[in-house]
């Protein structure tokens, strides 16, 4: 059973008060910034985590990632949802059948010389998107735990939904892409599409959310908003800030390309800059946040310089918003610190104050030599320059005029 937050809160506390010494990891302090009247759903299953623990670049990182969340105690403070699997037709909302058809036959194929390669080829299988067996019943699974997330959010049963196994932002309609095979941010958003007219997906992970954005380019039901590197060579490659949609979906995909060494101060006032005119003209009634943790310093995708306090901050300017949130993962392949940064931005969401040291558990000897809960700066040179940051931010404000003139002129779309 889950206190309601605030009796929790007020009970620890006044039992703190009263000296009597919990053994709780986490210090629960009303000063903590605390969007304590939230309800927070927490989509997991023993069987989720165990087949997103066999995924070949990402081998065990959603046990760590649970495993630290869960010793942080902040189970206690969410509603946990067990999560259904993705059914077949609900997956072809998105993807085309004779794609979910390949995926289906190398599903069960054991060794790869058995798949014709041009046909896997053609559906983006290749070094970076492995066959890998029982591929389709691990993506089906995480795609059916972003649908129960966004499920719970229509139904009104939490006001923010969590799952850290989804996120998985690059598959395209009839391909696998980035390692990303079924793309459940857009099963998740066509979801809550069928309760919400204007939603918002923002896109925090170090690439460019290219396959919600294709997606959705066309239509002004879904405006992304992607922050993220761009530099030649750099995959997906597109994102530009002059992308900015198609035909009736013109200025509602927003893109703000970055480059390397970005920090948290930066990229928290540039997020905020574009957030805040978008969601004033747009008037959102949904958000959907990939939080891919690559960006983190000390990734070894080794690009940002960001730590677990600018992710925090763009977390906390969301659920300010009061809006149906769904949460996403995405990338991370420092597996401590996307455990760390995740455990943080529930932390945000619950309200808790999280401790300095890492607490014992399992996993614990991934978090040497510091074992601190926080995440150090790095110091990669920064070449992002402020006048050109502020000049995108500007222009995307720019955009936001034209949008509400878009917006005043095209009542039909924007019927609530
Ligand atoms: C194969 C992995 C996913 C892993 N990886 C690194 C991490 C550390 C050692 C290898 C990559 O660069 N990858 C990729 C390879 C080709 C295309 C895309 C990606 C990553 C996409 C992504 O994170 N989107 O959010
Ligand atoms: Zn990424």
């Amino acid at each position: 059973s889950v206190d309601v937050k605030g009796d929790c809160a007020k009970k620890l506390w006044d039992q703190q008060k009263k000296g009597v010494d919990y053994n709780v990891y986490s210090r629960v302090d009303p000063e903590v910034k605390n969007h304590g009247e939230l309800r927070v759903g927490y989509v997991y299953s023993k069987e989720l985590i165990d087949a997103c623990n066999d995924l070949p670049r990402i081998a065990g990182r959603a046990g760590v990632v649970h495993s630290l969340i869960e010793t942080l105690g902040l189970l206690a403070d969410v509603i946990t949802i067990s999560p259904r699997k993705g059914k077949e037709e609900e997956i072809q909302r998105f993807h085309s059948t004779d794609f979910i058809e390949f995926l289906h036959r190398i599903n069960s194929v054991s060794d790869e010389e058995k798949v014709n390669t041009e046909e896997a080829e053609l559906y983006g299988l290749s070094y970076d998107c492995p066959v890998q067996e029982g591929i389709y019943d691990c993506a089906a699974l995480v795609a059916g735990a972003t649908l129960t997330a966004a499920e719970a959010l229509c139904e009104g049963i939490c006001d923010v939904a969590i799952n850290w196994c989804g996120g998985w932002h690059h598959a395209q309609r009839s391909s696998a892409s980035g390692f990303c095979y079924i793309n459940d941010i857009v099963l998740g958003i066509l979801k809550l599409r069928e309760t919400f007219s204007r939603i918002v997906y923002v896109d925090l992970d170090l690439h460019h959310g290219d396959g919600v954005e294709d997606a959705f380019s066309t239509t002004p039901h879904v405006l992304t908003l992607s922050l993220h590197k761009y530099s030649p060579g750099f995959f997906p490659g597109t994102g530009a800030a002059s992308d900015v949609g198609l035909r009736r979906g013109k200025f509602y995909s927003v893109n703000i390309p970055l480059m390397d060494g970005i920090r948290d101060a930066q990229y928290y006032a540039v997020f905020k800059r574009v957030m805040s005119s978008v969601c004033t003209v747009y008037q959102p009634q949904a958000i959907v946040c990939q939080c891919g943790a690559d960006g983190l310093a000390g990734d070894p995708m080794g690009a940002f310089n960001l730590t677990e306090v600018s992710y925090s901050d763009c977390l906390h300017h969301i659920l300010d918003l009061k809006l149906p949130t769904l949460v996403l993962g995405g990338g991370g392949y420092s597996y401590s610190n996307t455990a760390r940064c995740w455990a943080h931005l529930t932390a945000v969401a619950v309200g808790r104050k999280l401790p300095q040291e890492v607490p014992d558990h399992r996993y614990y000897m991934d978090y040497s030599p510091d074992f601190e809960m926080n995440i150090q700066a790095g110091n990669r040179p920064d070449l992002n320059k402020d006048e050109e940051l502020m000049d995108i931010c500007s222009r995307v404000a720019g955009d936001s005029e034209l949008l509400s003139h878009l917006l005043k002129n095209d009542a039909v779309h924007m019927v609530s």
